[in-house]
Parts: C-alpha cells; structure tokens; sequence
C-alpha cells in the first residue's frame, strides 16, 4: 500500500521504522479525530479475550432468567388438577397414564408485551452468541427457561430457510404466496434437531446433577436416531437407537453408525421398536428421547415462532404438516398458540396434518369425526419416516386440530411421488413426507378449501438427500404399478458428435415449441 493512502487513516500509527514515520509528521500527531455523530451512542463492541470461547463468554455474562419457569402437568388436564413435576424429574407419563405436556408460567412471561418478545428474539437472529444463535435457544426464555446456558448441547440449529415456492406455486397451483419451511435443511438434515437440542441439553445437566441417566435411546424410522446420536456425540452421552430393520434409508441408517451410537436393527416396524424402548426405558437408566417426552416438542414449537417471525409478524393463513408420530403438529400449535396468549400475534393459522394413506391412522380418525380412534397396521411407504401406525401423540395431534380448525388429509403413494418429482423440476430437492404435505395442499386447492391468494406455508421436514434411492426409482421408471409420469431420465447417447448433435438438436426443438 502506497504511504499516501496510509495517510487517509489517521487513526492507523505507523511502526517507528517504517520510512515514512519520521518524514510525515501527520502519521503521529497531526490528524483530525473523526467525529461521531450525535446518534452514534452505542457502544464500542469488545472481542472476547483470545483464550475464551463463547460459551464461557456467555459463563462470564451470565444473565439472570428473570423469574421464569415451566413444569410438566398432565397434557389437557382438568384445571382443577394439581398434579405436576420439575423438568429436573425423570418421568414421561402422568399418574393416569396419560400424555405430559410442559407448562410455562405464563404469568411471568406475560409480564413483557409482545413487541418486547418480537424486539428480543428478532434482535437474536443470525448471530454467534452462545446460546442465542440457535434458533431453538434464541426462544430460550420460552423452551427451557432455567437451563444454565453452560449445560445446553446446540449446534445452533433453526433458523432454516423460508423458501417462496414462487415457480411451484404458481406454474402447478396458480398461487403467488406460497412458501415452503425448509426445517430439513438442518444440522442432521430433519427437523428433529430443534427437539433433540432440548432433550440432549436436558439430560446433560440431569447427568451434571448425579441422576441416574447413563444412556439416550429412541425408536425411530431414521430422523429422531439421527438427531439423537448426532447431539449424544457432541455431548460426549452414550444412545441407544432402535431401528425398523430394512425399513429407513441407508442415508439414515449411516448417521447414527458414524455417530457412534448403539444400533439396533431389529426385525420389527416402527411401532415395534416404539413399544420396545418404552419397555426398556422402564426398566435401565435410558433416558427417552421420543417425542413422547414432551421435552422435544419444546425446541419442535421454535419452528413456528420463525415463521412468524419471518414473515415479520404477520400470520400466515395455513400450515401444512406431513404427521406421523404426530408429536410436531402438536408442536407447531403450541408456538403458534404461545404468540398469541403473549401478545406477539392475534389469530394462529388453521393447520392441516398431512399423511401417507399407507399409514394413515390420524386422517381415518378425522373422517370419523373424530369418533374412533384405532390405530392401523402401517404399510410400506415411500415416506418411510411416517410410516407409523400407532402414534404416540395422537391426542396431541387431535387437541391441535380441533383447537385450529384444522384438517388431515392423506396422500396415495402415486400423488406423494409425483408432487415430490413435480416440486423437484422447479428447482426444490424435497423427501417424500414433503410430497406427502404438498399433496394434501393440491387436494384443498383443488377443492376450494385454499384458495389461490392465501398464504401457505408446507413445512418441509427433511432433507431430499436422505432419500435419493424413491427419486432414483421415481426417475428410472422402476416402481411397479406407477405411471412415473414426471419421470426425467438420463439419455444414453453414443460418444461421438454426430449423436451428440441430434439428441440435443431434438431437445432444444421440444424446449422452443414449449417456449
Ligand atoms: C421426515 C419426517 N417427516 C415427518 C415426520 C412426522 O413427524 P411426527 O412424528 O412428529 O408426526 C417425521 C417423523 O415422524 C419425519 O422423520
Ligand atoms: N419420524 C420419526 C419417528 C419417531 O418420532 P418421534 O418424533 O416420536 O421421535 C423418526 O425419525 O424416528
């Protein structure tokens, strides 16, 4: 750099032996302090020192949680019942045998307005303090409000992408206010990572406190392990995974074996492996990590915050959900339903509950007018993460539908493929449970019950790479009994010119006729 743009920074001192230093006097003495202007209060911002991370910085700011504090009750209790337990217990069911749900004291919270909640979580997004640039942690007052900051497992997970689906929308479903929630562009590539922050952080600082947790385990149809395992890591806390043998994709069987957890593939379904963790977890100190633990549905509920927040506060009209243990769609209520008892919204979207008609147990209880509830024998399914028959959070899942003027619908295997191949050709890389929420979205257009101008958002629960094995079949024309009909596979040409020339001579053709 020449001396003489040195010279516009005055503040900037030379070193005594550079050969301008003694020359130029301006280098020492003679220079104009900028000014600040007289809105520039705020203060100098300080690095942390060099030999501190950021999580002892945050030891070090230790900020008090200002009263708040949340408890498990009995879920859907009777308000005459007294019954509760610390977070710091280790119990997953109520007295009767029924579900847990985590209760916040909404007092002390509401003691703040609602602009105060939005000015606060919005002024935590996307930065690196420890632990507030989680999406998850950056609601931390509202999830695990009396966790030390020091105990919490994150990899700052959440704030996922709001994606406006605006060619989908408009070329398949003539809507201009569509938007997909990307929740499976995450750390383990599903939106279980925003639960299993919570659970793992949990039973991190139950483990600090001497109780008897010597293992994580779950029964899963390949997210929930994946999560699980990969947060256990972090932590440095054995799991335990119970998986569906031949039943979850080799992208997420690897997870959990790479992770270093314990894996067991055993020759049953999914509910199979459920009823077996729950039986285990009974009996040796394996803390459960499915959302029948109503802890994970804590860090679940942050994902409808942001897509409050992202769309600044304004409510979008519906949400779409693909439902199989049916924990999340219960979660998405209780965020939505939390802005607005605090002041942050005034309405709460209506939510529908997507499902695989392969595994469909919520929508037959729907058509019924929620009168029977039986839970059904799954078949195999493309959307294998749902493919669950006897949910566990089934009233949940009924208590925020009705509480939403909700609706379920179900999606064939055909449908679930062809809106996945239909939402991939417009530039998405969506998994089949995705397909399985968009074709809930095409039926409701289809039949009025969405309209084109409304805003919709299908939250999409995890990564397309998981799955690349349905959309090899799909492209290939390899799944019996299916059309395939936006099939797109690769042409064999020979490697010489003149071949090479005709194929794509052909190919810009149809492309110009379309144009
Ligand atoms: C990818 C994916 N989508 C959707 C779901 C359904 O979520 P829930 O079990 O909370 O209904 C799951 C897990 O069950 C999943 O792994
Ligand atoms: N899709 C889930 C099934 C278990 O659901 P959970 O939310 O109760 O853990 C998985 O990936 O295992």
């Amino acid at each position: 750099m020449a001396a003489s743009s040195l010279l516009r920074y005055p503040t900037l001192p030379l070193h005594p032996h550079h050969p301008t230093a003694t020359h130029n006097p301006r280098t020492t003495l003679h220079f104009n302090p900028i000014k600040c202007s007289s809105t520039d209060t705020t203060p100098p911002k300080h690095r942390r020192p060099a030999d501190e991370n950021i999580r002892q910085e945050a030891h070090r700011r230790h900020t008090t949680n200002q009263g708040f504090s949340a408890k498990y009750v009995p879920f859907n209790a009777d308000p005459s019942s007294t019954e509760s337990y610390s977070l710091d217990e280790i119990v997953y069911r109520s007295r009767s045998g029924g579900l847990l749900d985590v209760e916040h004291d909404m007092e002390a919270l509401r003691k703040f307005d609602g602009q105060y909640w939005k000015n606060l979580f919005d002024s935590r997004v996307g930065k690196t303090n420890w632990p507030y640039g989680s999406g998850v942690w950056s609601k931390k007052e509202w999830v695990l409000p009396e966790i030390d900051s020091d105990d919490i497992v994150s990899a700052f997970e959440g704030n996922s992408n709001l994606f406006w689906a605006e060619r989908y929308g408009k070329q398949f479903l003539g809507m201009n206010d569509l938007w997909v929630k990307h929740c499976g562009i995450s750390h383990t590539g599903s939106f279980k990572d925003l639960g299993m922050t919570v659970l793992v952080s949990q039973v991190n600082r139950l483990r600090k406190m001497n109780r008897p947790v010597v293992g994580v385990g779950c029964a899963s149809t390949g997210d929930t392990s994946a999560a699980l395992s990969a947060y256990c890591a972090a932590a440095g806390i054995p799991s335990i995974v119970f998986l569906p043998a031949n039943r979850i994709s080799i992208a997420q069987l690897v997870q959990p074996i790479a992770n270093g957890a314990f894996v067991l593939s055993l020759d049953t379904d999914f509910d199979g492996c459920m009823q077996l963790i729950r039986e285990v977890t009974a009996e040796l100190p394996i803390y459960l990590a499915n959302s029948l633990n109503s802890l994970r549905l804590e860090g679940q509920k942050t994902a409808a915050i942001e897509i409050l927040q992202q769309f600044d506060w304004q409510v979008p009209d519906w949400v779409i959900v693909p439902g199989g243990n049916l924990g999340n769609i219960y979660a998405f209520y209780k965020g939505f339903h939390m802005c607005k008892e605090l002041g942050l919204v005034d309405r709460i979207p209506r939510l529908v509950c997507a499902q695989a008609a392969n595994a469909n147990p919520l929508y037959l209880h729907f058509k019924s007018d929620w009168k029977d509830f039986s839970a059904v024998k799954a078949k195999t399914t493309f959307a294998s993460a749902i493919q669950i028959g006897d949910p566990v959070s089934i009233d949940r899942a009924v208590y925020a539908l009705q509480k939403s003027n909700g609706i379920v619908e179900e999606a064939t295997e055909e449908e679930l493929m062809d809106a996945m191949a239909q939402a991939d050709s417009t530039g998405m890389f969506i998994c089949p449970h995705t397909g399985v929420a968009l074709t809930a979205l095409i039926k409701l257009r289809n039949s009025g019950v969405i309209k084109p101008t409304e805003r919709t958002v299908v939250v999409s629960t995890a990564h397309g790479l998981k799955f690349t094995q349905s959309k090899i079949d799909y492209h290939s024309k390899a799944i019996p009994d299916m059309a395939c009909r936006y099939a797109n596979p690769p042409v064999n040409v020979k490697a010489d010119f003149g071949s090479v020339m005709d194929v794509l001579k052909k190919y810009l053709l149809s492309k110009d006729s379309k144009a």
